[in-house]
């Protein structure tokens, strides 16, 4: 997992350097499911930290495990904010950030989305900012895809 959320990381800085994201601040939005994709997705945030950017989570589901609360404690120990709410529909997310990372689901997702994601979803699917997703689309929703598991590409 570790390894898995660096590498995502690094590929998002390769492809979508901080510098170059409109808002300029490297505002990125990251969003973690209740599984191991949601974990990738919380070291990930980590090291965009790192690379520049400025991550903020929304991880509405925390599996009450201790690599999850472990992976929980090292983004605030970072001072990675954790949203309470996603937020808003597509326009005001386009406004907030730059580049979306999808870190919901992976290869264990089970149609049909559950209401609790199934907003969260559709919202991503609209936005015109890159959304970057760990693995495997979430959803299989056809998002700009970054594959990162497995291969890396663009
Ligand atoms: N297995 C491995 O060796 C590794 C897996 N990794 C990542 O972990 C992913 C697989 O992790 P998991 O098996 O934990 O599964 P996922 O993270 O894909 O998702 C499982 C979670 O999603 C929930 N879920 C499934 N269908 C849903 C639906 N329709 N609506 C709402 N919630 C739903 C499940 O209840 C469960 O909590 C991979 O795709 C990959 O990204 C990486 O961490 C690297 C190592």
């Amino acid at each position: 997992m570790e390894l898995a959320g660096y590498s995502c990381a690094v590929a998002i800085a390769k492809c979508y350097p901080p510098e170059k994201l409109t808002p300029s601040n490297g505002a990125v939005l990251v969003c973690c499911g209740p599984g191991n994709n949601g974990g990738d997705g919380l070291v990930c945030a980590r090291h965009l930290k790192l690379f520049g950017y400025n991550p903020s989570l929304f991880y509405p589901k925390k599996p009450n495990k201790p690599l999850f609360e472990n992976l929980t404690k090292q983004c605030l120990g970072m001072e990675l904010p954790f949203l309470s709410e996603f937020p808003g529909d597509q326009e005001t997310l386009q406004a907030s950030y730059g580049l979306v990372v999808d870190a919901l689901f992976g290869f264990s997702f089970s149609p049909s989305v559950r209401p609790a994601f199934a907003g969260v979803l559709d919202t991503l699917r609209r936005v015109t900012v890159p959304v970057c997703s760990v693995d495997v689309p979430s959803g299989t929703l056809k998002f700009h895809i970054m594959y990162v598991y497995h291969e890396t590409t663009h």
